[in-house]
């Protein structure tokens, strides 16, 4: 049985990363995801300039998923582009660079420098962080999605995918597919966290996190089925040039499998890498492993986008 997958040209030993924004803002963390059984590993969404991010407690696990409202803590764009083209020569696995400019000029700023840098590997933008006060989601204006596509792609030459929220309306897939499928996209990352939902203590009576009056991106079990339901419309409308990377929801191998059935290249952990650490990935490959014994499957591509219509 082979895990191999690959994506943009990339190639991943098995399909598994971390999701960016979980264990990945600083050296030490970003080594101990290469350091495990992860098929590749993503940085911390980088903005121009290092960020303390917003107000503790910002972070909450629950019993079925998590909240976050982090605000973008980061090292800065220099020390993840430093890392990347450190790592990129050692090779033990891909490392994927994301970045989330606070501005557009800031995105396709950063965006230049990944340009003249001799880093060649993917590059994820991301347009759907639902956690900096004041800053609207890029993703849910497909003007502004269209505006930094058009920019970025006067000069970017490298591999650029792009990091986006769940959509809840089939119309929104198609208006959006029909922009996406102009440009020459390396992938599209699905789901980002599920924003600004809500979780109160009924005994403080208070927000479990402080940001935002306790409005944050719902992470884990809560959001599998949208995560997989945007992944699957993702993969029908995209043109077949175009990846797809597979987030939310992943817990178990099931869940792995479940997201490369409805097309995922690649897999992301976000909030069980949290809670479980990089441990996680030497269980979720073996559970993979498990499950493709179990129904005869030797290779990703044997059900990959294999989905069947009921
Ligand atoms: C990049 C900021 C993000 C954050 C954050 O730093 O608050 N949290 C998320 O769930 N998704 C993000 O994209």
């Amino acid at each position: 049985i082979k895990l191999t997958s690959s994506l943009a040209g990339v190639t991943f030993a098995n399909p598994l990363l971390n999701a960016a924004g979980v264990h990945c803002a600083t050296p030490t963390e970003l080594d101990e995801v290469l350091a495990s059984a992860a098929g590749g590993v993503v940085t911390k969404s980088a903005t121009l300039a290092p960020r303390d991010g917003n107000v503790r407690p910002r972070f909450q696990a629950l019993p079925l998923g998590s909240i976050n409202s982090m605000g973008l803590p980061n090292q800065g764009f220099d020390a993840y582009l430093a890392y990347a083209c450190a790592h990129q020569q050692a090779a033990t696995a891909p490392v994927i660079l994301s970045l989330a400019g606070l501005s557009l000029a800031d995105d396709l700023a950063m965006l230049r420098r990944v340009q003249e840098s001799d880093f060649t590997g993917l590059v994820e933008l991301n347009l759907s962080c639902p956690n900096v006060p004041g800053k609207p989601q890029v993703a849910y204006d497909f003007a502004a999605v269209t505006r930094v596509l058009d920019q970025a792609f006067q000069f970017f030459t490298k591999r650029l995918g792009i990091k986006l929220p769940p959509y809840l309306d089939l119309a929104q897939f198609d208006a959006l597919a029909a922009i996406l499928n102009r440009y020459p996209l390396a992938y599209v990352n699905a789901i980002n966290s599920l924003g600004n939902g809500l979780v109160i203590d009924p005994l403080t009576e208070r927000p479990v996190i402080r940001p935002k009056g306790g409005f944050g991106g719902i992470g884990g079990a809560y959001v599998k089925p949208t995560a997989l339901a945007n992944v699957r419309a993702w993969r029908q409308r995209l043109n077949p040039t175009i990846g797809i990377i597979g987030t939310g929801g992943v817990r178990t191998g099931t869940d792995v499998f479940e997201h490369l059935l409805c097309g995922a290249d690649l897999v992301q952990v976000g909030t069980a890498l949290a809670t479980e650490g990089p441990a996680i990935f030497a269980r979720l490959t073996r559970e993979l492993t498990a499950v493709m014994a179990t129904k005869g499957y030797q290779t990703l591509a044997d059900f990959r986008g294999k989905l069947q219509v009921r």
